[in-house]
């Protein structure tokens, strides 16, 4: 869901996000299965009269956490237990430039309650778009959306036919699973074909197809735009864009989708950032036999590369539904994965 206006101000426009002038704000987006927490702000506040999530402004002897735990027990009574990071989103308004630090509030103890007075409710996440929130948040609204789990194809084995191959993922696939259709030998009809037949067999899926082929798909198939969730960019084709406008204009992409972009490195990292992809996958966590002779990451490093993305983060390579928490430690969002990720 490409989301970005000129106020977006990513680093890459030369905007330091440690000079004095940029407010610091920690925001929570309080999840309670498909339920989450909107407080109204009040009109004599800064982009006031509308919906926001709850949160303020990073002290100076604060991290981005520790403003978020004070300001929830400040603002609405509660407790947060466990706090996901999930984005960072630099905005200029005309009076002053801010960067929302954006978490994924998970766990919590007490019961909101509005402690000044503001009015809070739940309302379902799909349906956030019917709120008005200020300016800078257009991207949370995709954030929430996005799932702990990003599924991808195994690759078809010689003794497999295609049939097979689509047959195996649409019966070991979980139920309502994120599934980027990874297969880089197919031509373009075949690979339509693909996705059409996954969609029918299993409609509860959300597919991601290859931005490859979807860039060569689009004007043939004006159906793909329901079949399909998003797509996936690897990091050659992300490094390849040169800015947004290209972006927009060379591909007529819908915006209604969710663009996914495979990194490796702080520069694919940084790119992410300037073209405001919903998500990035960053790996290998570990070495893999999908991908012999490169050589892991490991934690730390993933950890480093992972900090300067401003978008959620992926890890993927070696990584199982069970790394979710450890993932979660490191700073990232979510688990992307093949084999582990199938039911038997
Ligand atoms: N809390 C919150 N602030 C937001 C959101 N979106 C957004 O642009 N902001 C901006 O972030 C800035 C700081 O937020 P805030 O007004 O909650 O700060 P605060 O709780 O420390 O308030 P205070 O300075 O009155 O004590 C404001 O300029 C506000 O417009 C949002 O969803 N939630
Ligand atoms: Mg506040």
């Amino acid at each position: 869901m490409i989301a970005i206006l000129p106020e977006y101000a990513p680093l890459s426009s030369g905007l330091n996000p440690h000079h004095s002038k940029v407010v610091h704000v920690a925001v929570g987006v309080i999840v309670q299965s498909d339920q989450v927490l909107i407080c109204w702000r009040d009109a004599s506040l800064h982009q006031g009269n509308r919906y926001e999530f709850p949160g303020g402004k990073v002290e100076a002897s604060e991290t981005p956490l520790q403003a978020l735990t004070r300001e929830l027990l400040e603002e609405i009574n509660i407790q947060v237990k466990k706090a996901i990071r999930a984005q960072q989103l630099y905005f200029n308004y005309p009076e002053k430039t801010v960067c929302l630090h954006i978490f994924k509030v998970t766990e919590f103890e007490g019961e909101p309650c509005g402690q000044q007075n503001q009015a809070i409710r739940w309302v379902n996440r799909h349906e956030l778009g019917q709120y008005q929130f200020p300016d800078a948040n257009a991207p949370i609204l995709p954030m929430v959306l996005l799932p702990d789990h990003y599924v991808i194809t195994q690759s078809q084995d010689h003794q497999q036919t295609l049939n097979q191959w689509l047959d195996w993922h649409s019966r070991h696939t979980p139920q309502q699973a994120w599934l980027y259709v990874r297969h880089k030998q197919l031509d373009a009809s075949l690979y339509q074909q693909a996705i059409k037949t996954l969609s029918s067999q299993r409609p509860d899926l959300k597919l991601i197809a290859m931005y490859s082929q979807v860039k060569t798909l689009k004007p043939l198939w004006p159906e793909l735009d329901s079949a399909i969730t998003g797509v996936h960019l690897s990091q050659r084709d992300l490094m390849q864009l040169d800015n947004q406008m290209q972006f927009n204009d060379k591909v007529q992409l819908p915006s209604s989708w969710f663009y996914f972009a495979a990194c490796h490195d702080a520069a694919s990292i940084h790119q992410a950032n300037t073209l405001a992809m919903d998500a990035v996958l960053l790996s290998p966590v570990h070495a893999t036999s999908t991908h012999a002779g490169q050589a892991g990451l490991g934690w730390a490093a993933w950890q480093q590369l992972c900090a300067q993305s401003n978008v959620p983060v992926y890890a993927l390579g070696g990584i199982a539904p069970d790394d979710l928490g450890q993932v979660h430690q490191a700073g990232g969002f979510g688990v992307a994965g093949i084999r582990a990720f199938y039911q038997s």
